[in-house]
């Protein structure tokens, strides 16, 4: 085994003394070389969507700490729970250092590798660490001081690591309660949007410290069963671990359940008293806002066709492997406070897709609002989202609007085309994103919004980021849960697809589609995806004569056939069909009815088919 260099010094704080045993032990050098260890993109994106929860929270927490220390050449950084760097965000200067040592994302810092450091050394010790300069294991990250805290999950466990890094000199005390605080702030919400969590307690004794890192934060599920209490909440009701036994509501208050639904459901902005059993009170505020989203729809019974209930996202898997593992990404997410991203070409679903999410979602029976960023007026885009009150701008209507962000409100926002947001309502979006209030123009009250949010987009946004026509702040806020739906001519279940839109077309009438016109339908580029299909089918049923419900080529659009491919006429599928009857009739000897019966067809028609050929 190799030995650690006995010419470095052994830093005396118990931990890292610890962290350098065990590295010694792993026989890592003091001057070990860079592994090659940075994940291939794809690996990447797998972990980032393992954790998608966890970025999509953490991301925008981690924007605004940088704001906060801006300009002091460092970087904050996000690891998982095996010390793999999945995001970082930081100034340039310190990254391009940082990126030497590969501090960077997907690079794992797990101790074993990387030494003593902050987020390998705060997973190992499940603590909080600082790692000042020498305190490295190895030479090279000798430059660094950070500052790094686990992030527990709602369920208990250390879900990742957050860290502050630098070049400079860094008052640790002043760091670590930074890094501490704003680690708080994302377990916080990531136990807020528990996907069951119908009612949420905030409460401290005293009033002035609600709102304030200092209060207790629990969310229960809708029987008054606590499902995760925050680690300052524990310490202030006097409980164990409240995740191991989901202790009941009644066990450790003494007002009632009932009382206190009744309370937020009526005034949930106003503080209220709660007693604790043994006689504790506590200032508390309770927001009880998915009681009624949670409620089961009755309108959702299974066997109501999709068309009346509303197209789920199970509505939309024909059998596509790409659609397929969309559907199930987006299901990950649902009745989640992460917004959802789809991009695709013009036509391929998305606006579908979005639809299928909201009626999937616990929010289906709040309203589904779409805006298309495209085809409103820049100037306008910010009116049509906001609202504004009577008079706000010349040519507003007179009575004012109450803004497509306000109308979503306890459903789903779809902003399609995000991509032609123009820059300036990009930021002001953002900041929506991150405080959930509206103000409309012109002024008036400040209203919170409680919706889901899915984006879409024909144009790559990451392309647009590196344009610089979309901030990188917002599409990082946005692609948390992003999903690619693939064009048409790139399903495999392109038929399956084509005979539910026959269906939805025309339900009274069922129609088939003959193989020839299958045949041409695999055939086509489909540039204009499953609109120009519908289109196609919508048009070849027009076509269709009172008795006929077969769609055959002779009823699809003579420029649907591309140059290059040939079209089969009616003359050759009849050659085709008549050799195929008289070969038919031949195996058999001359025996009408069983050719006929191998065919499915009558004798009468067999024999009116032998006549004409
Ligand atoms: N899974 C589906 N089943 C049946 N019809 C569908 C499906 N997906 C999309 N369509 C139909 O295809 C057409 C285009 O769909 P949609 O508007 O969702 O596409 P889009 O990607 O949002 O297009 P654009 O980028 O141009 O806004 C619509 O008429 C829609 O009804």
């Amino acid at each position: 085994m190799k030995k650690a260099d006995p010419n470095s010094p052994i830093p005396a704080e118990e931990a890292i003394r610890r962290s350098w045993e065990r590295c010694a032990a792993n026989g890592l050098r003091n001057n070990e070389h860079l592994p090659d260890g940075i994940l291939p993109r794809s690996s990447l994106a797998d972990r980032l969507e393992g954790n998608a929860r966890l970025v999509a929270y953490a991301q925008p927490i981690m924007e605004h700490l940088h704001q906060q220390i801006a300009r002091s050449s460092s970087t904050i950084l996000l690891a998982d729970d095996a010390g793999m760097i999945l995001r970082a965000v930081g100034d340039a200067d310190f990254a391009e250092r940082a990126a030497r040592v590969a501090l960077q994302p997907g690079v794992s810092w797990a101790e074993c590798t990387m030494g003593t450091n902050a987020i390998g050394t705060a997973l190992a010790e499940q603590r909080p660490m600082a790692v000042i300069g020498t305190d490295h294991f190895l030479e090279r990250n000798r430059f660094l001081t950070c500052v790094a805290t686990p992030i527990h999950g709602p369920a208990g466990g250390v879900l990742g690591i957050l860290d502050i890094s630098t070049s400079a000199q860094l008052s640790q005390i002043h760091a670590q309660a930074l890094i501490q605080t704003t680690a708080e702030i994302i377990e916080n919400r990531l136990i807020e949007s528990l996907p069951e969590a119908a009612v949420t307690i905030r409460f401290h004794p005293q009033a002035e410290a609600l709102a304030s890192p200092l209060e207790g934060l629990a969310v229960f599920n809708e029987a008054g069963e606590m499902l995760a209490c925050n680690r300052r909440g524990e310490t202030l009701l006097g409980i164990g671990d409240s995740r191991k036994e989901r202790p009941a509501f009644s066990r450790i208050f003494e007002t009632r359940w009932t009382t206190l639904l009744d309370h937020a459901l009526s005034s949930s902005l106003r503080p209220t008293l709660l007693c604790a059993h043994g006689g504790r009170e506590f200032a508390a505020r309770v927001q009880a806002g998915r009681l009624q989203a949670l409620r089961p729809v009755a309108a959702s019974a299974p066997d109501m066709p999709a068309a009346r209930r509303g197209v789920t996202l199970e509505d939309l898997d024909l059998g596509d492997q790409t659609v397929a593992s969309a559907v199930r990404r987006a299901r990950r997410i649902v009745g989640l406070d992460i917004p959802l991203l789809i991009q695709g070409e013009t036509g391929t679903g998305k606006e579908v897709f979005a639809q299928a999410f909201h009626h999937s979602s616990p929010r289906r029976d709040g309203p589904f609002v779409a805006i298309n960023c495209a085809a409103i007026p820049a100037n306008l885009i910010e009116a049509e989202l906001f609202g504004y009150r009577a008079g706000a701008y010349t040519g507003a209507r007179g009575e004012g609007a109450r803004g497509k962000l306000r109308e979503a409100h306890g459903g789903t926002l779809f902003l399609d085309e995000i991509g032609d947001m123009p820059l300036r309502l990009q930021a002001v979006l953002l900041r929506v994103l991150e405080t959930r209030r509206v103000t409309p123009l012109g002024g008036g009250p400040e209203e919170a919004i409680d919706l889901a949010l899915v984006c879409a987009s024909h144009r790559p946004l990451k392309t647009l980021c590196e344009t610089g026509e979309f901030r990188p702040d917002l599409y990082f806020r946005l692609s948390a849960m992003s999903l690619a739906l693939p064009t048409l001519r790139e399903r495999s279940d392109i038929e399956a697809l084509a005979r539910r839109i026959l269906r939805d077309e025309s339900p009274d009438r069922p129609l088939r589609l003959a193989a020839a016109t299958l045949d041409v339908i695999r055939r086509h580029q489909w540039p204009g995806n499953i609109r120009e299909l519908k289109n196609v089918l919508r048009l070849a049923t027009a076509m269709l004569g009172p008795d006929e419900a077969t769609i055959t080529p002779d009823h699809l659009p003579h420029d649907l056939i591309d140059a290059g491919e040939t079209r089969p006429t009616t003359q050759s599928l009849r050659a085709a069909e008549t050799r195929l009857v008289e070969e038919t009739v031949a195996r058999h000897a001359g025996n009408i009815s069983a050719a006929a019966r191998e065919l499915g067809i009558t004798r009468t028609t067999l024999y009116r088919k032998l006549r004409r050929g």
